[in-house]
């Protein structure tokens, strides 16, 4: 089979990075041209050192990509810098945007929650919103790939298939996500400094983080109905992971034992995501590096609640592993090509 090439604007950030870890393995790709902004003009290797002594394109500028022998763009731009870049690639290029540009179907929610008008709403159209477990068929046929947030694919791969079947309220869902500090980016922030990060935790976004809605957009076409949820993320002094605790209420005849059958049903043939033997307590080092995504179910003291825990990798499932399992499912691929590695413990 010949490989497929692929470019990656925003090459030299967190999330390029780990998509030049995956795809440098991957069987049918080829790595044929990466951005950066102000780092242009450099060698990954001088701006990565653990990606020296491979074979890669060195770093250029947006425009100075020859489109015409790429077919995949993964996106890797901060958000509201994507909409007209990529309303200016040629028709034959898919792409995978790892963004938030195109995640949320409603454009006025979009301006409510990144604070601007969006600038591509004919593409936001077209766009498929890439949760890969249960979007399959759509991601298939799209060019363009909204690939999730971090934290909404740890609350809604789990939440989804039980909303889905009737198994969990639609109201009360309290989502208490932590995630390691790469979720914010390599550029520096003063909230990302090692005296703000280290030896503490702290909430922030406190009933006003954008993925709020996204959680919610994904939960109310389950349920076929508004879903509302409170949701919370907390900075941890980590490098990779999230870790999200999940309370829900239980339907009416169902008890805890459903939740865990019905999501080992749903996910009985997806290779990356795991419902943990009962009793075992996800944690992210089971599942850092990997693109695994691991579930634990448990009875709350509270009667007729439940918890869930769910653990990933921000970077991995949260990001780019779940950009390289979308490509895959594009370009019918193996969904598992470029995505093998078991998990670093500790
Ligand atoms: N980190 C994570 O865990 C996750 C991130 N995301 C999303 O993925 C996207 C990338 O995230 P991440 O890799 O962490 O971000 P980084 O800040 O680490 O990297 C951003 C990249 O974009 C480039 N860039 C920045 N501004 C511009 C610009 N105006 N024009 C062209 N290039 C530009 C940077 O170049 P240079 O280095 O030269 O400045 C860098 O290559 C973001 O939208 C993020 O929200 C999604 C899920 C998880
Ligand atoms: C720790 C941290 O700062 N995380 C980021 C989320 C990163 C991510 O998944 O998502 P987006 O693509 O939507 O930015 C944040 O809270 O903004």
């Amino acid at each position: 089979m010949n490989k497929i090439k692929a470019a990656i604007v925003g090459a030299s950030g967190y999330t390029g990075a780990e998509l030049v870890r995956l795809l440098i393995n991957h069987p049918h790709v080829d790595i044929a041209a990466m951005t950066a902004d102000r780092k242009a003009g450099m060698r990954m290797a001088d701006v990565f050192p653990h990606l020296g002594g491979l074979e890669l394109p060195d770093l250029i500028k947006m425009d100075e990509v020859d489109w015409s022998h790429i077919d995949v763009c993964f996106c890797c731009l901060p958000h509201g810098t994507t909409q007209q870049f990529i309303a200016s690639l040629p028709q034959n290029v898919r792409i995978v945007d790892l963004s938030a540009d195109f995640r949320l179907k409603d454009i006025e929610e979009y301006a409510k929650w990144y604070g601007d008008e969006h600038r591509a709403p004919e593409l936001q159209k077209e766009a498929v919103y890439g949760l890969s477990e249960l979007k399959r068929d759509e991601i298939a046929k799209a060019r363009l790939v909204a690939n999730p947030g971090c934290y909404p694919t740890s609350a809604q791969l789990p939440l989804i298939p039980l909303l889905k079947e009737g198994k969990i309220s639609t109201d009360g869902i309290i989502i208490d996500s932590k995630s390691g500090t790469t979720g914010a980016g390599r550029a520096p922030k003063e909230g990302t400094l090692f005296c703000e990060v280290s030896d503490a935790i702290n909430a922030y976004g406190v009933g006003t983080h954008r993925h709020g809605p996204e959680i919610e957009q994904g939960l109310s076409e389950a349920a076929g109905k508004d879903v509302i949820v409170s949701f919370t993320p907390h900075l941890m002094p980590m490098n990779r992971g999230i870790l999200s605790t999940i309370y829900v209420s239980l339907e009416k005849g169902a008890s805890v034992d459903d939740l865990r059958s019905t999501l080992d049903q749903s996910y009985a043939n997806d290779p990356f995501v795991r419902v943990v033997e009962e009793g075992n307590s996800p944690a992210t080092r089971h599942v850092r590096g990997s693109n695994y995504c691991l579930i634990g179910v448990f009875a709350d003291r509270a009667p007729g609640r439940a918890i869930i825990v769910c653990v990933e990798d921000n970077v991995v499932k949260g990001a780019s592993g779940q950009a390289v399992q979308n490509m895959n499912i594009m370009f019918g691929f193996d969904e598992i090509s470029g995505l093998t590695q078991q998990p670093m413990f500790p």
